[in-house]
């Protein structure tokens, strides 16, 4: 892992990215990742031996990456990396960066590629010190050049591609909250629709939370129904073509969410060949 964060540091650096922000072209990021491959390689760090997972999860705000990422990486024992948590964790220190930041996600738009390669090697190199094997990544990589950038660093064995109706979506965004306290997510939206084409109704119960948080909820200042709608259109024109470079690489399972969490789960480890074994959570693949 920590090979992996140096050689996405050395990988951006040699694209030009030492903190100026620099553009280069796709053709040169390859080159630089292909370089910082080969740099792992000659330190002996094999991805093959002895990780567990790195998967990726896509999909659109609001679809559950997190709610299923979170899940399968505490079953296949690898952490949870969420870039959309590494922002909010940089947006609350203070600093003129901080005020930077705000102004970007609060209007729906991406941070620049620079900014999130810096915070996930950091968040890389933290876990290496701690010994951790694998990942599942959620909500990078969300640019083109984010998934060249990596790809020229390490394997990604499997991208998970979550899918939901999009009237769906925007009721699912708009009911998320967060317990100040303890950190623990819930959902407010209770979703029932018609089937589409005859199919059948699709039931998404809420997730509600326990007595001792329900006096400090928060509401994310980017789930507004303008700055989602927004997020959105970023998502159709960025980070679907992400969704394209992986299907061509054969890596993409499609996973359309038939419902809510109890309905989802089941089949989504189905669909992953795992099984989970109750509280003692463990693959079989
Ligand atoms: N890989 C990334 N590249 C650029 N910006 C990102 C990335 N990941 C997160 N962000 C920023 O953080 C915000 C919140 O991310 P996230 O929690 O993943 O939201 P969502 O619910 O839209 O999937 C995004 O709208 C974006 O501004």
């Amino acid at each position: 892992m920590a090979a992996i964060s140096r050689a996405i540091r050395a990988c951006a650096a040699a694209a030009g990215w030492s903190g100026r922000g620099m553009a280069s072209s796709a053709k040169e990021v390859a080159a630089a990742g292909a370089r910082a491959a080969a740099a792992v390689a000659r330190r002996g760090r094999d991805p093959e031996d002895g990780r567990r997972v790195q998967w990726v999860f896509l999909g659109c705000p609001g679809v559950g990456k997190g709610t299923y990422a979170s899940r399968l990486s505490q079953m296949l024992r690898v952490p949870h990396i969420a870039t959309g948590d590494l922002v909010r964790d940089a947006l609350a220190s203070p600093g003129p960066f901080s005020k930077q930041l705000a102004e970007i996600v609060n209007n729906g738009k991406l941070v620049s590629d620079e900014i999130i390669i810096n915070l996930l090697s950091k968040r890389l190199e933290e876990g290496a010190e701690k010994g951790e094997l694998g990942f599942i990544l959620d909500g990078f990589p969300r640019t083109i050049r984010q998934a060249e950038i990596l790809e020229g660093v390490t394997e990604i064995d499997l991208v998970i591609n979550l899918k939901l109706r999009e009237e769906a979506l925007l009721a699912k965004c708009l009911g998320r909250r967060m317990c100040s306290q303890c950190g623990g997510n819930f959902n407010v939206a209770s979703i029932d629709m018609e089937g589409e084409n005859g199919g059948p109704r699709m039931y998404m119960p809420p997730l509600l939370p326990p007595p001792q948080c329900e006096s400090k909820l928060i509401t994310r200042a980017d789930d507004t129904e303008e700055v989602v709608k927004e997020r959105m259109r970023v998502y159709h024109d960025l980070s679907e073509p992400v969704e394209k470079f992986y299907r061509a690489r054969g890596k993409l399972l499609e996973f359309n969410l038939p419902g809510g969490i109890p309905e989802s789960w089941p089949k989504l480890l189905q669909a992953l060949n795992l099984e989970d074994s109750g509280n003692e959570r463990s693959a079989a693949a």
